[in-house]
Formats: C-alpha cells, sequence, structure tokens
C-alpha cells in the first residue's frame, strides 16, 4: 500500500462491457479496503452513467479489456478512456482476467459479510459483469501493488450508485457541485465556488472524501436523511456538544480512515534481495499503522465522554456501537502489552522515524535493541557533524531538516554564504532564500542511519506479528471506527460548521414527505448568496397537479441562477444538510437532469445543437417519475421555428410524465402551454424598464410579461456601437410589422381540420392527465375559447 499522504485517489476500477450495453463496474478503494460494484444498462452512446461512475470514483487507474467487444454504435470502454481520462493510468488486461465465477469465488471469500447477507447469491446470475470486473481488479492489486486482501475484511457493496440520487456527470459540471466553471466561461469573479469548496471545512481526509460522493451521490432514504437532520438539530441547538465533538475529532489522527486498510492487506512475502528495500518500507507502514490506531483508540473514551447523553438516534447509535463496544479497549490493551506508552502518532518524518524505531517495549527482543543502539549513534553522529561544520565553517544558521526520500541535509541561507561554498559540500541546490547541500560525511552516516531503522522496523514487524494478526481478526469494528469518524467529521465539520457561521435561521431544516409537494419558500442560491449581498429570495411550487414550471424573463434577470439554485438545495436536503430556505418540503429526487448548455463540448465532433439534442435525448430516455428536470433555454442553438418546436414537443412529452420539470426560456410563446396544460405554471422574473434600461429586481412574478425587444436594450448596455444597434431596432421593427401581416392572413387561411386535429390531440392528453375535475373543466373552458379565437 502506499502511502498517499495527500488526496489523490485511491481508487482502483476495472471496467467491462457486453454487447448488450451492459457495463460492469468495479471499483476498488486501497484507502479503506472496500469494493464497490455496479452494473446497468448504459443508455446513452456517450456512456454518460459509465462517465458519472469514474467521475465519482475519481480512479488513479482503470482497467478494460481489449478493445475488440464494443457494442455496435458504441466507441468501447477502453477507447473512452482513451478520450475522455487521458491522466488516468489505462491497463489493458486479457479478458481471461474477466473471469466472472472467479470473482464470484473471490468477493465471498474476501468479503467481511456472508455472502447471503450481501445477497451475492441472486446479485451472481444477473451482474455477472461487474464480478468479472472484479476478477480483473483484484488480480492487478495483487500482482502490481504487491497486495493480498485478508479473507473476510473487504467491505462490498453491490448497486453502490442506485441507492443514492443519480447526478450525471453533464449535471454535475452544469451544477458546479465539486468544480466551479472557468471564471472566463461566465464572466463571474474567482470569488465564486463550488459546493464543494463551500462545505469542504472538514478535518480529515476520509471526511471530505465522504462530503464528495456524498455530493455525487446524495442520499435517496428518506430514514437516513431524516436520522442526519435529527443529528444536525441536536448540534445546532447544543452548543457544549458540537464544540465538545469538534474538538474531540481533532484528537483523533487525520489519517485514522487509513488504518483499517492496512490491516486489511497483508504484504506479500518478498523471496528476493532486492525486494528487501521495499520490505522495510511496508514493515516501516505497517507499524505506523499501529501506532495511529493505538493513537486513536487513546481519543475514544474522549469521543464516549462528548456522546454520554445525546438524544438523537444517529448520535446515540454511534455511542452504542462504538463507544460501548469492549473490542476497542480489548484491542487497546493487547497493543499496550507490545506497544511503548509513550509512543505516539507523529506528522514530522524525523520523528515520525524515531517514534516508529522505538515503538516496541524495550527487552522484548535483542536484536531490535541493537538496531536501534546503531540508530541512536548515527543520529546523534549526524547532529555532532551539523555542530562540526557550524563551528568549522562560521555558519551558525546551518540547520539540519530531514526529509523520508534524502534523509538528513543541509540547509544553509544563501546570504550567509560569502563567495563560495567550501568544496566539502557537494550536491548544492538552490531552494528560496537557502542553499540545500550534503556531504560525503554525512550521505555515509545517513545510509548507516537508514539501514538501522530498515532494521529496527524489520525486528519490530516481527515482535508485531501476533498484535496485527489478532488485530485483523476484529477488522470489523475498526471499519466501523473508521466509517464513523469520517461521517462526524462530515456532518460536525461540515454541515453544522456550515450552518454555524451563518445567522441564526438563515440555514432550515428541510421536511420530507413521500410523494408530496417540492415547495421552498424564500430559497437562496447557497453559493451567490454569499458574494452578492442584497440575493433575492425566491420560492418554487412544484406537486403532481402542477408539475411543470415555466421561468421566463430577459437576459441577466436571474433565470439560470435559479434553476442551480432550486438543484443546489435538494442535493444539500438530500445529503441530510439544512439548507438555505425560510421553509420547505421536499420529495426525495432519485435522479437530476440538467440541460444548461454553459460546459464546454466534451464531444469535439459535436455542434451546440447536436450536444444540446444528445443531453435531451439522454434526459428523455432516463427520466422517471421521481425525476428533477431543470431545462435552460432548449432549442435556442437551432432556427427559430425548428427550436421552438423541439421546446414545445419536449415540454409535452415531460408533461406526460409525473417528473417535475422547471424550464427556462425566451421564447414568449411557449407560454401558451399554461393555456392548454392545467399542469403547467408560468413564472416570469420581474424587470422594471426605465428611460429604455433594465433594472433587474430578480423576483419572481405570477405569469407570463411581455417587454419588447431586450435583447437590443442589454447590446445597447453591452456596448455595441449606437449605429449598430439603431439598424437592429429598424430591422425589428420592419420584421414585426410583416410578422403582425402574416399572422393575419394565416389565421384566415388556418384549415378547419387542423384545428379539430389540435383539439382532438389536446383532448387525448386531458384524457391521460390526472388533474382534478375542476383543473380539466377550466382547461376545457380555455381550450373552447382558443378554438372559438381561432389561436389553436
Ligand atoms: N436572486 C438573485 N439575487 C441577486 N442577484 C442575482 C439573483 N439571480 C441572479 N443574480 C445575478 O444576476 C446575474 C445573471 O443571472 P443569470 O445568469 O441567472 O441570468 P439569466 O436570466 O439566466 O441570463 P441569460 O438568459 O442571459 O442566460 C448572476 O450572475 C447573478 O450575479
Amino acid at each position: 500500500m502506499e502511502d498517499d499522504g495527500g488526496e489523490k485517489s485511491s481508487f482502483v476500477i476495472g471496467l467491462i462491457e457486453n454487447r448488450a450495453k451492459e457495463v460492469g463496474v468495479a471499483a476498488f478503494d486501497l484507502r479503506s479496503a472496500s469494493l464497490h460494484l455496479s452494473q446497468y444498462i448504459e443508455t446513452s452512446s456517450s456512456y454518460q452513467n459509465t462517465k458519472t461512475l469514474v467521475h465519482f470514483y475519481d480512479p488513479m487507474v482503470i482497467i478494460v479489456p481489449p478493445n475488440k467487444l464494443a457494442p455496435e454504435g458504441m466507441v468501447g470502454v477502453s477507447e473512452l478512456v482513451d478520450r475522455f481520462y487521458a491522466s488516468v493510468r489505462k491497463v489493458v488486461m486479457g479478458r481471461s482476467c474477466f473471469d466472472d465465477t472467479k470473482g464470484a469465488v473471490l468477493i465471498k471469500n474476501l468479503a467481511a459479510k456472508e455472502p447471503s447477507a450481501l445477497g451475492l447469491d441472486t446479485y451472481y446470475k444477473q451482474y455477472y459483469l461487474c464480478l468479472a470486473a472484479g476478477a480483473a481488479t483484484i488480480k492487478w492489486i495483487e500482482v502490481e501493488k504487491g497486495l493480498i486482501v485478508t479473507n473476510h475484511s473487504l467491505l462490498v457493496t453491490f448497486n453502490g450508485s442506485f441507492d443514492h440520487m443519480n447526478i450525471d456527470a453533464t449535471s454535475v459540471q452544469n451544477l458546479e457541485i465539486i468544480e466551479p466553471f472557468h471564471s472566463t466561461l461566465l464572466g463571474t469573479s474567482n470569488k465564486k465556488r463550488s459546493l464543494f469548496h463551500m462545505l469542504k471545512t472538514t478535518k480529515t481526509i476520509g471526511g471530505t472524501r465522504l462530503l464528495r460522493a456524498n455530493l455525487l451521490q446524495p442520499l435517496k432514504d428518506i430514514e437516513t436523511i431524516n436520522a442526519r437532520l435529527d443529528c444536525l438539530d441536536e448540534l445546532t441547538s447544543n452548543e457544549q456538544l458540537f464544540f465538545g465533538l469538534s474538538q474531540v475529532l481533532r484528537k483523533f489522527p487525520k489519517e485514522t480512515d487509513k488504518v483499517l486498510c492496512h490491516f486489511c492487506f497483508k504484504p506479500k512475502k518478498v523471496t528476493n534481495e532486492v525486494s528487501g528495500v521495499d520490505f522495510s518500507r511496508k514493515s516501516q507502514i505497517l507499524i505506523s499503522s499501529v501506532i495511529l490506531l493505538k493513537t486513536a483508540l487513546d481519543a475514544l473514551p474522549l469521543l464516549s465522554k462528548v456522546l454520554k447523553d445525546v438524544k438523537s438516534f444517529l448520535l446515540a447509535n454511534i455511542y452504542k456501537s462504538v463507544c460501548e463496544n469492549e473490542k476497542y479497549a480489548l484491542i487497546r490493551k493487547r497493543i499496550g502489552e507490545v506497544i511503548d506508552e509513550d509512543v505516539l502518532h507523529a506528522r514530522v518524518p524525523f520523528v515520525a522515524r524515531t517514534q516508529q524505531c522505538f515503538a516496541v517495549k524495550a527487552g522484548i527482543d535483542g536484536f531490535l535493541d541493537i538496531a536501534r543502539r546503531s540508530f541512536c549513534d548515527t543520529s546523534e553522529a549526524i547532529h555532532n557533524l551539523a555542530n562540526k561544520y557550524r563551528q568549522d565553517f562560521k555558519l551558525p544558521n546551518l540547520k539540519l531538516p530531514f526529509n523520508s526520500r534524502h534523509g538528513f541535509y543541509f540547509s544553509i541561507p544563501q546570504k550567509d554564504i560569502q563567495g563560495k561554498l567550501p568544496s566539502q559540500f557537494i550536491q548544492v541546490v538552490k531552494h528560496g532564500n537557502n542553499i540545500r547541500c550534503s556531504t560525503l560525511e554525512l550521505a555515509s552516516l545517513n545510509v548507516r542511519n537508514k539501514s538501522a531503522a530498515s532494521e529496527c522496523y524489520t525486528r519490530t514487524e516481527i515482535c508485531l506479528e501476533a498484535l496485527v494478526d489478532a488485530i485483523r481478526e476484529d477488522i470489523s469494528v475498526l471499519t466501523l471506527l473508521a466509517e464513523v469518524l469520517c461521517l462526524l467529521d462530515m456532518i460536525v465539520n461540515s454541515f453544522a460548521h456550515a450552518i454555524s457561521t451563518k445567522p441564526v435561521d438563515r440555514y432550515t431544516r428541510p421536511e420530507f414527505t413521500d410523494d408530496g409537494p417540492m415547495a421552498i419558500d424564500a430559497g437562496r442560491h447557497p453559493i451567490l448568496e454569499s458574494i452578492h449581498n442584497d440575493f433575492v429570495p425566491n420560492n418554487i411550487f412544484l406537486s403532481e397537479a402542477s408539475n411543470m414550471v415555466i421561468v421566463m424573463g430577459p437576459n441577466m434577470s436571474g433565470k439560470s441562477t435559479y434553476l442551480q439554485q432550486l438543484c443546489l438545495i435538494v442535493i444539500l436536503a438530500q445529503i441530510g444538510c439544512y439548507i438555505p430556505a425560510r421553509f420547505s418540503t421536499l420529495r426525495v429526487v432519485d435522479r437530476i437532469f440538467t440541460r444548461m448548455g454553459n460546459v464546454d463540448n466534451l464531444e469535439s465532433n459535436s455542434s451546440t445543437f447536436m450536444t444540446e439534442m444528445k443531453e435531451t435525448a439522454f434526459v428523455m430516455q432516463n427520466v422517471s417519475q421521481r425525476s428533477l428536470i431543470v431545462m435552460d433555454e432548449l432549442g435556442r442553438a437551432t432556427s427559430s421555428i425548428d427550436g421552438f418546436a423541439i421546446a414545445w414537443s419536449c415540454c409535452e412529452y415531460l408533461l406526460s410524465l409525473k417528473a417535475y420539470t422547471i424550464f427556462a426560456t425566451h421564447m414568449e410563446n411557449l407560454s401558451e402551454l399554461a393555456t392548454i396544460y392545467p399542469n403547467v405554471k408560468i413564472l416570469h422574473f420581474n424587470v422594471d424598464i426605465r428611460n429604455n434600461r433594465l433594472d433587474f429586481k430578480f423576483d419572481l412574478k405570477d405569469g407570463p410579461r411581455h417587454i419588447p425587444h431586450y435583447g437590443l436594450l442589454l447590446a445597447e448596455v453591452a456596448g455595441l456601437p449606437s449605429s449598430v444597434v439603431e439598424t437592429a431596432r429598424n430591422i425589428t421593427s420592419r420584421i414585426t410589422e410583416k410578422e403582425v401581416k402574416r399572422m393575419e392572413v394565416n389565421c384566415q387561411h388556418y384549415h378547419p381540420i387542423q384545428m379539430a386535429y389540435h383539439v382532438a390531440q389536446r383532448l387525448i392528453c386531458l384524457k391521460f392527465s390526472s388533474q382534478d375535475e375542476d383543473s380539466i373543466r377550466q382547461a376545457l373552458c380555455n381550450l373552447k375559447e382558443s378554438y372559438i379565437n381561432g389561436k389553436l
């Protein structure tokens, strides 16, 4: 296991597909020793589902089979990786490595849970592809990383992403969930952040990862969401608990979640001598894991103290399953039998090395004690050497830093060196205002010091063998501890922290109902509200009887912001966080679809319009009754007639579903939909026109509103030469005149059969709509009036 130390990805994923457009994914997290399997039908030729998952796992390695079995019309997963994930290491493994039978056996043996509890028996027949991907992935980890997964230690989940809300990769970009748009794309200031950046006040890497995973795949289970919200209620109403928990969490080492995987993976036995050095590195990692575990277990009683009288289910459950679990005390006791009480987890490299060398109690192993003496002697000799140079060469500010790769080296401020450095100093490198260098003597002492440390590690590992085996037997409690710490980090340091830094009642608890409406009172954009002090809140109401809202308004009036705001609020609510609104009732959303058209086109051979159509097709093919769809200016990228026709027919299609749709548009004629369909509501953004200037109010009003030639007004404000604007104005008035005449003629010649056809079509739509009687009666009246006035 490599020590990644930072936020580098720890996922290795295997991808495989069959000719029926099914894709199997196995995502192995080396950090938490967990394997997540998913299998699904890839409905879009651009691999939207797969991209979403790859984006979610953000892997360091992608394993694929040779590109021979790509389904018709698809590029194949191997090619997909080349095109979109060129920076990720791609490994092609033979088909024989993708063996589903082997995968099933492996997973049965390695999974911490019983196969029946995993549902493996039924899963096996249906989802063979992800098992095949799992076999290849585990094989690669064994061969390339030299790690063997301990039996019954792996956390395995099936269908991971399908238990959660699904947000496709394009929508993740559109909504700026993880990354904000490049400032030049939107013309916004650099201050704009993503939702992830806003909430990233977590203190551990595991907590940050959990937050990212939650934002990309929010929860769908109301019970879990409410459990988190109850926990937030308790944290926000009990300051002592909130501050107590934040302080206690700091006592746990930041890398606690990593401890677990070092016990899950057994390093392969190294037989040849060349690998000896590597072996010592692995021993070192194991020792540091034991020390880290000891430090974490020492902090556990503090957590118990803080959680003693908690009320909310989630915290009480943590208290019961972790704080009252005697296994932790037993593990701690066993560690205490071998490990010195004073040894602590340290982050400073040399301190960490010393702690690791002295981890095991003195007197347990004679060879270890000798190696330690040699380690101390060489360390002392290095420090004496530095003192000698300080005096001999009059370099009082000579420093002796250490890093794990190079060992000790000298650092001397440039200003202290008059002329040239004495010839003893070698490997001279400038580094800022300092010179870094070494000497032959130091290099030789470094080698001896390192070799003494290696000997200490190897001997220590032998002393720790029995202890580590005993810890491995209780791996599940360590998994639990790691999970709990990540969850607490996210809820306390991110969610509760975000709420506590806002004025009281700015963020409120969302209510969830099973099949109710989506009503948000005075909702605000979670990120923009901190940039605009005078951000204007707005409402939304969607229900089965009114499942489409069409939002109109001139450019810059706030339409896109409103769409993004709604989605971000829903995501926040479904990760179990409070939301920026006065009040809200929500129903659980299973997928969010967005068509916003402000993302760079990833498929270089598609025009803006093609991209728009592909995205819309993807929505249509995947939408369910529980989805939330936001469409911004659909149909603007082609001729106005075709664009309008497409926008209209898309609306009609979406209306026939029970999904909630919000549609922002400049096409005023789309408001006609409301006269035919009672479940369409028209809203517009309020704008005042004074002295030919638009004054944006950003508040939503009922009904449509016609603002003549706002495009021209805005073009003038943007600085288009006045002669150009004047010409445009003349052209507009001529077009308008012609249009009026044409409409009059058209009305006269409108064929009665066409009228009858439209009436019939709308009557059929009404028949299948689930509206109440009053609404249907009203819609029939509107239809009749339109027919009489010839406006159909
Ligand atoms: N509710 C609001 N309160 C305050 N400022 C807002 C609000 N909504 C939007 N804005 C500001 O107005 C700017 C323009 O908003 P937005 O891009 O949403 O307009 P739009 O109607 O979608 O424009 P276009 O039709 O040209 O895409 C935003 O960058 C934001 O700074």
